[in-house]
């Protein structure tokens, strides 16, 4: 869909690019052009996927933790010595568990914040000062979530994407300054791996969550891919500090969103 060099001679970071979404993101970026760097924490499937999507182009990887320092900043010293520059980083890393808002501990809450918010925000910061900002040019695309109606069975991470959603008008005014687009991209649910690693619950929903999406289906990551290179690419040159809602209406019109909660609540008392 897109032209084949649109990305060509690009470096992209894709944080959570071995699974899911932020795979199928690094592909079609690898296939028109870009140098693509994954990172995650699972080493052994973080390799994996690095070569299989080596078929597409040239993509290499490094084990981090988007919650550590000293791992955040090992990345950052990886593409400045194999590559010299970043253009583009897809801050997708991230995830959550559904519970009732009464039964999450302090640890739960803190490492959903720590994943989704800080993660993000120290990660935006590192390659701004040491890529982004000197090159006078730079494009961040942070993947949030539909978080429209807030985010019953996880406030955690409906806090933390909604901090991210503001950072990102933030950061889009202040490093406008630097030439910098800062844009979020809110997927509604989407068939992807990170599915699969819900409870039963949440499998028990699905069927009446599809039916209750204005557009009768689930999105596909391809759909969340498209998205991303559109908002990478020149041809969106003049937006930034937008979050555009990739879920086939969804936020506006998703379904009975306490029947999760009312299922989990259940689900935690026969455990
Ligand atoms: C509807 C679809 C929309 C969205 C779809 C997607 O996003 S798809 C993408 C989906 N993909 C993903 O979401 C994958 C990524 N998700 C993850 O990697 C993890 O879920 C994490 C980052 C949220 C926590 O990781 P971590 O290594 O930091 O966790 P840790 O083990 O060190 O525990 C820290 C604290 O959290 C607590 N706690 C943890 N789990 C549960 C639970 N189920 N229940 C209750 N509590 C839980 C745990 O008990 C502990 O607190 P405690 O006991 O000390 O008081
Ligand atoms: N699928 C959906 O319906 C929706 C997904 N999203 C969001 O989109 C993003 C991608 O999700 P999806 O592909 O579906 O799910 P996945 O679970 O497949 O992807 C999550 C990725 O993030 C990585 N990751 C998680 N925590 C960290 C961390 N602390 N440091 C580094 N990497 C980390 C994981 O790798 P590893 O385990 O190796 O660290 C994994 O590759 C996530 O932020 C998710 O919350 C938002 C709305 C809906």
């Amino acid at each position: 869909m897109f032209q084949k060099d649109l990305f060509k001679d690009k470096v992209v970071l894709v944080t959570g690019g071995r699974s899911g979404i932020g795979y199928a993101i690094s592909q079609m970026m690898l296939e028109l052009g870009a140098k693509v760097v994954i990172a995650s924490r699972k080493e052994d499937l973080l390799k994996q996927a690095a070569e299989e999507l080596s078929q597409y182009g040239e993509c290499s990887y490094l084990a981090c933790d988007i919650r550590e320092s000293d791992q955040r900043t090992a990345l950052m010293e990886k593409i400045k010595a194999d590559n010299g520059r970043l253009d583009i980083l897809v801050n997708n890393a991230g995830g959550q568990f559904p519970a009732p808002a009464e039964t999450i501990s302090e640890n739960g809450w803190d490492a959903v914040i720590n994943n989704n918010l800080n993660g993000t925000f120290h990660m935006s910061s590192l390659m701004a000062r040491h890529f982004f900002i000197p090159q006078k040019e730079g494009c961040i695309i942070n993947i949030i979530a539909n978080i429209y109606r807030g985010f019953p069975s996880m406030v955690h991470t409906g806090a933390a994407r909604a901090g991210v959603e503001n950072l990102t008008k933030t950061l889009a005014v202040e490093w406008g300054d630097y030439n910098i687009r800062v844009n979020a991209i809110a997927p509604g649910t989407i068939e992807s791996s990170g599915l699969d690693t819900y409870p039963k619950p949440v499998q028990d929903i699905l069927g009446e969550a599809r039916a209750a999406v204005p557009l009768k289906r689930f999105g596909t990551v391809t759909e969340i891919a498209n998205t991303t290179c559109f908002l990478a690419s020149p041809l969106a040159s003049y937006i930034s500090g937008v979050s555009l809602y990739v879920d086939g209406a969804q936020h506006l019109n998703g379904g009975d969103p306490m029947k999760l909660t009312r299922l989990m609540r259940a689900f935690t008392k026969s455990r």
